[in-house]
């Protein structure tokens, strides 16, 4: 869809957002374009676990979930964060509208590995009627990345994933990632742009991990849909965004996948 962007905001810098960040969203909806979030909260999500005394180990930047850290995940992510992100919204003059993957069948999952993974999914299925529906109305979804499958049972979807996903599912232009660094980083210094080929480069050779490979990993799966640019920037800089090049890791096509001109 023309002029739809998709911002997936990291848990790691949610509570630091800026009041610019969230007027910023409201300028981009009074242009004319057309805003998603979707949203993570990891952090948030340990501090939960920890008061729980339950205990969550990652694989490969993917959170082991079992029945209990499913139940605490769905707890946090679809009540507390989900509807922090979209008081703050609102606050800034526009209406936010949040839901999770659950509601109105918005993101069908299937088990990534359930014997080593336990209740992790991955998308495989959007409703972009209703996606569109929202943003016919002028309003923003805020999305927390909680799905279901086939049989109604839920999945904790990496928030990366969800956005890549939705991104690619709504034709959005761009999706953008809102996290605490300021993008890909290499000994210290911000890599301003990388092919895919460079991004699985990174990965080997280890300079890409954690957190970070789900994103990136996200980041070029949507590159194989009509996403075209896929940017990897800091919440807590206060640059105006969105209004030129956004600063930050910039992915784009490898160059043989670039159409001819
Ligand atoms: N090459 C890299 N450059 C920058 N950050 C990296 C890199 N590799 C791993 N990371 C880690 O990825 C983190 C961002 O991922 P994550 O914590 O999952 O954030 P979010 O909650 O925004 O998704 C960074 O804070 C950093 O610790
Ligand atoms: C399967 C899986 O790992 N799910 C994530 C969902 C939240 C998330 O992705 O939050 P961030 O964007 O802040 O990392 C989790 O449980 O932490």
């Amino acid at each position: 869809m023309k002029d739809l962007i998709v911002i997936k905001c990291g848990g790691s810098t949610l509570d630091q957002l800026t009041p610019s960040f969230f007027n910023t969203i409201t300028d981009l909806v009074k242009s004319g374009k057309k805003v998603i979030i979707v949203h993570g909260g990891g952090p948030h999500i340990n501090q939960t676990l920890n008061q729980l005394n339950i205990e969550s180990t990652f694989v490969n930047g993917l959170r082991k979930t079992t029945l209990d850290v499913l139940q605490a995940v769905e707890m946090v992510l679809c009540g507390k964060v989900n509807k922090a992100l979209v008081t703050k919204v609102q606050l800034a003059d526009t209406l936010a509208v949040g839901l999770s993957g659950l509601d109105g069948g918005l993101m069908k999952v299937e088990a990534v590995d359930e014997e080593n993974l336990g209740f992790v999914g991955e998308p495989v299925q959007i409703n972009t009627d209703l996606i569109y529906q929202l943003l016919d109305q002028h309003l923003v979804p805020v999305i927390a990345p909680i799905g279901m499958n086939e049989e109604g049972h839920h999945y904790n979807v990496n928030a990366d994933s969800a956005a890549a996903a939705i991104a690619r599912a709504t034709q959005a232009e761009e999706l953008v990632f809102v996290t605490d660094v300021d993008g890909i980083l290499k000994n210290g210094d911000l890599i301003e742009s990388a092919t895919c080929e460079e991004v699985d480069q990174l990965i080997e050779e280890g300079t890409v991990y954690g957190g970070m490979i789900p994103k990136v990993k996200a980041a070029m799966k949507s590159l194989t849909g009509n996403v075209q640019s896929v940017t990897i920037m800091n919440g807590k800089s206060d640059q105006s965004l969105f209004n030129g090049d956004l600063i930050g890791t910039k992915i784009s096509k490898s160059l043989s996948n670039q159409p001819v001109m």
